[in-house]
């Protein structure tokens, strides 16, 4: 079976690609299944960029296919913010719940009509001498003022869909069927049908 490597090491998302990557014939692993992975410093001012940066270490350092993918929230309100530094918004370390405290305070005061945000997902495809391509993804809703729901990661609890429920608040399966993140692997699927041949198809 071919395999694929997904050059990341947030839990939440790898779990998210394990469901997602479920209907391609192909071995699925992440940088938590590789000892010695990169740190890949996102030095990228936007999500193409650093998923680039990400993917091409990952097919570099394994000599295998690789997919990254770079993502975030963008704030109406605050001018696009966190975009690019949501995972390190609060902080080097990556705190979910410290970047939520700090999103909801920046946005108090703020009414509802002008809370407006929307998720961003770019996907780098890399592939040993191959040229690396890339696809987005968005999802489009509002952020609430207090967390809401249990499931998910990073901002879900906070971000609100036009049904009123938040990310937070749906299935994995749910959240599969309308995210950022599977709106740019719909966009990958005919690319990746194509490179695994036909007996890719399940
Ligand atoms: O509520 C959320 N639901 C999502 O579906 C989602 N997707 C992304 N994000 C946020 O954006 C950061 C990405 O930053 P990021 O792409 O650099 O990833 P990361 O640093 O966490 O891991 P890696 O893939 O780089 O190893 C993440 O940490 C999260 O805070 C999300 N939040
Ligand atoms: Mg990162």
């Amino acid at each position: 079976m071919a395999a694929v490597l997904i050059a990341t090491k947030n839990k939440g998302k790898a779990k998210e690609f394990a469901a997602l990557f479920s209907r391609f014939e192909l071995e699925v692993k992440t940088f938590l299944d590789m000892e010695g992975a990169p740190d890949v410093e996102e030095t990228g001012k936007t999500f193409e960029e650093n998923a680039i940066l990400k993917a091409e270490a990952a097919a570099n350092a394994y000599g295998m296919m690789a997919i990254a993918d770079d993502s975030g929230l963008m704030i109406d309100a605050l001018g696009g913010r966190p975009g690019v530094y949501s995972a390190r918004y609060a902080g080097k370390e990556k705190n979910d719940e410290a970047n939520i405290d700090k999103v909801l305070s920046e946005l108090e005061g703020v009414p509802d009509e002008k809370r407006t945000a929307s998720f961003y997902c770019a996907l780098a495809v890399a592939r040993p001498g191959k040229e690396t391509f890339t696809v987005s993804g968005t999802l489009q809703g509002r952020i609430t003022r207090e967390r809401i729901g249990e499931n998910g990661f990073g901002y879900d609890p906070i971000f609100m869909l036009p049904s009123g429920k938040t990310l937070a608040q749906l299935s994995a399966e749910e959240k599969n069927k309308i995210s950022h993140r599977a709106h740019a692997l719909a966009k990958l699927s005919d690319a990746l049908y194509s490179i695994l041949g036909e007996e890719g198809k399940k």
